[in-house]
């Protein structure tokens, strides 16, 4: 049988209108922040409407992720994620990564990063995460649709990063020395239906949360994302037209001292339909030393996950992401850490 999960009660998922995102008026910018704050803290995830991401550029994604997943395996894996020292690449359902403990996931997945020229400095000196995107010479309109979407959202995530900032009593700028040469990602994502008696051990997506600052997810009208609430029960996280779903990501919650919440979610695509997303990854530079930048008063943390980050450790972050990917992703980048299996995989 499948997992069970309860519907949300009439706003318990905020839905954020970002109207006043850009306004002159800075009453009107900080209204916009509490309310950001407000559902950052009590439930780590919102719905945002009026984002200024043309329907058309996101019907573009999902047109390419149709396309691209129902390419000839062959195609697909010839840029398998498991040639690339960058984590980037095509992802095949059931995958297992070094950490034989996590459950694999149904859903298969394609992932890019900045693209970044032989030329730049730190693609020149071998950085980690640092380097250019591969692309199937099967599909040529995915480049440059995959490349303008993630453009767009970028563009929208550094127009939200203010918000998260003041929500925290912070300078609006706070956050963005962070981000000169982020290492965000954007992915496609593909989920087959389960019939409601499958008896499988695997779902979609197993339970984590986000590693990064925060996720900008589009959801087709199928439905399957739950998120676990305070409370302790699963809740669906209905398809809204014409608008994203916003999470705090472990980053965010790091650097709130977790005032706000990293919720763990999951994906059952328990509805008969092919499901596709596409999640966008805010993530800050590799170089970043992760700390809180504000104090909590009364923190509280939820249950560990394999994808949890610890605050108090001033973790270089592109460091731990690599651990981290080198353990969930069939790469050939492996470092010691990632060989070894961690307590409080789930
Ligand atoms: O497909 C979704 O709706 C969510 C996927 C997700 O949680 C993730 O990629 O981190
Ligand atoms: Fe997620």
């Amino acid at each position: 049988m499948l997992p069970q999960a309860r519907a949300p009660h009439p706003g318990e998922i905020a839905i954020i209108d970002l109207a006043d995102i850009d306004s002159p008026d800075p009453a009107k910018r900080a209204r916009l922040a509490e309310e950001v704050a407000k559902a950052s803290r009590e439930v780590g995830f919102f719905y945002i409407v009026n984002h200024g991401i043309p329907a058309a550029s996101v019907g573009r994604m999902f047109q390419s992720a149709e396309e691209f997943f129902s390419l000839p395996a062959d195609d697909k894996n010839a840029v398998s994620i498991s040639r690339s020292k960058l984590f980037r690449g095509y992802i095949p359902p059931n995958h297992i990564g070094v950490d034989q403990k996590l459950k694999a996931n149904l859903q298969e997945a394609f992932q890019i990063h900045l693209d970044l020229p032989a030329d730049d400095p730190d693609v020149a000196a071998g950085k980690p995460m640092h380097g250019p995107n591969p692309w199937p010479a099967a599909m040529p309109s995915l480049k440059p649709d995959m490349t303008a979407y993630q453009g767009q959202l970028w563009s929208l995530g550094q127009r939200m990063l203010p918000l998260f900032a003041l929500g925290l009593g912070l300078p609006e700028d706070a956050f963005s020395p962070y981000f000169t040469k982020p290492m965000i990602m954007l992915r496609i994502l593909h989920y087959p239906p389960q019939a409601p008696d499958d008896s499988t051990e695997s779902i979609g997506t197993r339970a984590h949360t986000d590693t990064g600052v925060f996720t900008i997810l589009a959801q087709d009208t199928v439905g399957g994302l739950e998120i676990l609430t305070k409370g302790g029960d699963w809740m669906t996280v209905p398809p809204i037209p014409d608008s994203y779903v916003v999470n705090i990501g472990e980053m965010m919650k790091a650097w709130s001292d977790a005032i706000f919440s990293s919720t763990p979610h999951r994906v059952v695509n328990r509805y008969g339909l092919e499901r596709y997303s596409v999640p966008f990854f805010v993530n800050p530079d590799y170089d970043t030393i992760f700390k809180p930048l504000v104090t909590n008063p009364a923190p509280t943390d939820l249950p560990q996950f394999h994808s949890s980050l610890d605050r108090t450790k001033n973790i270089k972050i592109g460091e731990w992401m690599v651990d981290l990917y080198s353990r969930i992703y069939p790469s050939p980048y492996k470092t010691a850490a990632a060989e070894k299996p961690l307590a409080a995989a789930q």
